[in-house]
């Protein structure tokens, strides 16, 4: 996403893992896997209801060399999909929002995001702190209760993954950046633009234990492309986004068992909210709020 190339990878590891990245893409240069899709996980057609569908991947060795809090760090690891716990209409006053808000400005390129948190809002090539530089008209384009809608939706994710991965909902906090992404066809202009690189969410991100996904729009129908993939060693897994009977969620833990990147998007516009949870009560955050 575009965050994601803002953020060095940080911690004594960052090189081991940057490493192990290189090293897996290698390996998938060299073999007879040239990247297709080998299964799809979750498709746009289906409803994933009333549980969520869960895959078990073993925990790689990333959280070894972090601090572990007990309740939170992850002693399972895998990665699951449910399109239960967010309705469709919940799905389009968030996708609404996230027009309204991406619509004050924007990249030049393919990808914008607006973090909630911070104010980040891609402008250009660059971002603007969307509090300040709108001041009172921000009143326009936000109100209390779509805020609450978001601490809303949050606290049910937090629930979903508290309760697959075996954990206490109470022990994990929400962490940054939490933002809305909007990514099309256009041809990337900064690095912010290029969405579609394979990561690891807690390298690139810092703070993440554990990642979530909601879709605000169809894979198939909105956009064409955009499907998001996780590069297992022995092929590709994907998710397709979707939201028009129900906002789907896809989360999973974020370390190194969980490489992933986003399809590029061949036509249309996909939005998404990008909600994430560390273990670590240093840094945890407060649900977004009206400044
Ligand atoms: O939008 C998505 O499906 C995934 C985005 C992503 O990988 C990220 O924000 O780190
Ligand atoms: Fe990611």
């Amino acid at each position: 996403m575009a965050l994601l190339r803002m953020r060095a990878p940080q911690g004594a590891n960052a090189t081991e893992i940057e490493k192990k990245i290189k090293r897996g893409n290698a390996l998938r240069q060299g073999s007879a896997w040239r990247g297709e899709v080998t299964e799809t996980l979750v498709s746009r057609g289906e409803l994933v209801s009333p549980h969520p569908r869960i895959y078990s991947v073993p925990c790689s060795e990333d959280y070894n060399n972090h601090k572990r809090y007990p309740g939170c760090s992850p002693q399972k690891c895998g990665r699951a999909v449910t399109d239960s716990i967010v309705t469709r209409e919940e799905a389009e006053t968030l996708k609404r929002l996230a027009e309204r808000g991406l619509a004050l400005a924007g990249s030049e390129g393919g990808a914008s995001i607006l973090d909630l948190h911070s104010g980040a809002l891609s402008m250009g090539k660059q971002f603007v702190n969307i509090y300040r530089y709108f001041g009172e008209q921000i009143g326009e384009v936000f109100t209390e209760e779509d805020f609450q809608l978001y601490k809303d939706v949050r606290g049910r994710i937090q629930a979903v993954i508290a309760e697959t991965f075996g954990l206490d909902p109470a022990l994990m906090f929400l962490t940054k950046p939490t933002f809305f992404s909007r990514i099309n066809s256009t041809i990337a202009q900064t690095q912010h633009d290029e969405y579609w690189h394979p990561h690891i969410d807690k390298v690139t991100y810092g703070s993440f234990d554990y990642t979530s996904l909601l879709y605000l729009s169809d894979y198939g129908s909105d956009f064409s492309g955009g499907r998001f993939i996780f590069m297992d060693p022995n092929g590709n897994r994907t998710v397709e986004p979707r939201a028009g009977l129900k906002g789907r969620v896809s989360f999973f833990s974020s370390g190194t068992e969980n490489l992933h990147r986003v399809e590029k998007v061949s036509w249309g516009t996909r939005f998404a909210i990008t909600v994430s949870f560390t273990c670590d009560p240093a840094h945890a955050i407060a649900d977004p709020a009206m400044p």
